[in-house]
């Protein structure tokens, strides 16, 4: 007898089953094609499918100094909202997570107030002491400043210290000094310079949000195993014509050209992590010029509707948020197998929906999608083992727990 039985269509190993799923203690305990009895049968109606759990390995929960921006809860809110159980953590706070005692008030922060499951990071920029002495799920540097203004001078020895895998915010300070609009080659210079370090210290390397067409070319030629990288939906779905109209699209990289975006779409097959760099600023704070854009309750969504348009298909989804961030990052209690938390986003390929941010629960109430029509929708979250989420509502109390790498 199973605590939970989850009946209905599942997407497994890239191929639509009628299954169901008995969950015990809050882990996969069978996958079975035939009933399963339960305490609790949830029949997943007809139409609607279960995805596992996706992941987004970029969010900026803020909280901290920055609460007006957004909190642990309500960013962990947003990401159930949006099909999202597990978020990796941004150290771009204030104070920012860049020695011991922030990162163990980081994990005291999020303990007990986190809706979703997380993973948390630590910022190295030339404290590669204090890097050591904590165990982060991975390891952010900036090359140039972002938000918070921190950047490594030496990137290189900043990645070679790292105790593991380093997400790297690739954009060259010395173009940006030159060029605040942040031009293509700020990006293109940095993921170079990135590559020939990682060919150097053939250690694992994450590049955050790339944005160009020449500097993904540059790292799927060089096509190094322990490199990866991952593309936003803002980058995938907007242009620079889209800030040029509106400049609260403002963010860093910047969005690009329509040449750009093509190529993405061209390769999308080799994007290894979609991610959205989930970026919430208060309305004065982008008013003043602030960069980032929020995406947790839109990012799903965008996919599912650019699946039903046919331009990828749901197996593309669950292998950039849930099967590569499981394995780049070796997170080892997550994935659709038995003994695994039971994570699961639940979707409805028909149902249509109207983008109004004044219905999410992310702090930053706004959106570039604001009044587009979706269809496709996240209907329901589901985290080990518990419904966290069902038709926009959040349910109970905050259940996230820390995810470590390599262990349980
Ligand atoms: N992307 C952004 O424009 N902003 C991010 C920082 C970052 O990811 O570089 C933020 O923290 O606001
Ligand atoms: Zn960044
Ligand atoms: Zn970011």
């Amino acid at each position: 007898m199973y605590d939970l039985v989850l009946k209905g269509k599942l997407l497994k190993d890239g191929k639509l089953i009628e299954g169901n799923i008995g969950i015990l203690d809050g882990r996969i305990s069978r996958i079975s094609r035939s009933d399963l009895r339960g305490e609790e049968v949830l029949q997943i109606d007809r139409g609607r499918i279960v995805l596992p759990g996706l992941i987004d390995v970029h969010v900026h929960l803020r909280d901290f100094r920055q609460k007006s921006k957004e909190t642990i809860r309500t960013g962990t809110m947003a990401a159930l909202h949006g099909g999202i159980t597990t978020v990796f953590d941004m150290p771009n706070t204030d104070p920012p997570i860049t020695n011991s005692e922030t990162f163990e008030f980081r994990q005291a922060t999020l303990r007990g107030k986190s809706y979703a499951d997380y993973f948390l990071s630590f910022l190295i920029a030339g404290n590669c002491e204090e890097a050591k002495k904590v165990q982060a799920g991975f390891y952010k540097i900036f090359m140039g400043a972002s938000t918070g203004g921190i950047y490594s001078e030496d990137f290189e020895s900043d990645y070679a210290c790292a105790p593991g895998i380093v997400s790297v915010h690739a954009e060259d300070a010395r173009i940006i000094r030159e060029k605040p609009e942040r031009p293509p080659e700020a990006e293109v210079r940095a993921i170079k310079e990135a590559l020939e370090a990682a060919e150097r210290l053939k250690k694992p390397l994450n590049i955050c949000h790339v944005s160009t067409a020449d500097g993904m070319k540059l790292i799927t030629k060089k096509n190094l195993p322990w490199v990866s990288f991952e593309v936003t939906p803002h980058h995938l779905f907007l242009t620079r014509k889209d800030y040029e109209r509106n400049p609260l699209f403002k963010v860093y990289p910047p969005l690009r050209r329509e040449s750009d975006r093509a190529f993405m779409w061209k390769n999308f097959s080799k994007i290894p992590l979609i991610a959205s760099d989930h970026a919430p600023h208060t309305q004065e704070d982008k008013e003043n010029g602030a960069a980032g854009i929020p995406g947790l309750e839109t990012e799903v969504a965008l996919l599912l509707d650019a699946t039903n348009r046919g331009m990828i298909s749901l197996k593309d989804i669950v292998e950039k948020m849930h099967t590569n961030p499981i394995r780049i990052f070796g997170i080892r209690n997550k994935g659709l197998e038995i003994g695994k938390d039971a994570d699961f986003t639940i979707i409805d390929m028909k149902e249509e929906w109207v983008v109004k941010p004044e219905e999410f629960y992310t702090k930053a109430r706004w959106s570039p999608w604001e009044g587009k029509k979706l269809r496709g929708k996240v209907v329901m979250t589901v985290l080990r083992g518990s419904v966290v989420m069902e038709e926009d509502e959040i349910i109970g109390k905050p259940r996230g727990v820390k995810i470590n790498a390599g262990k349980g």
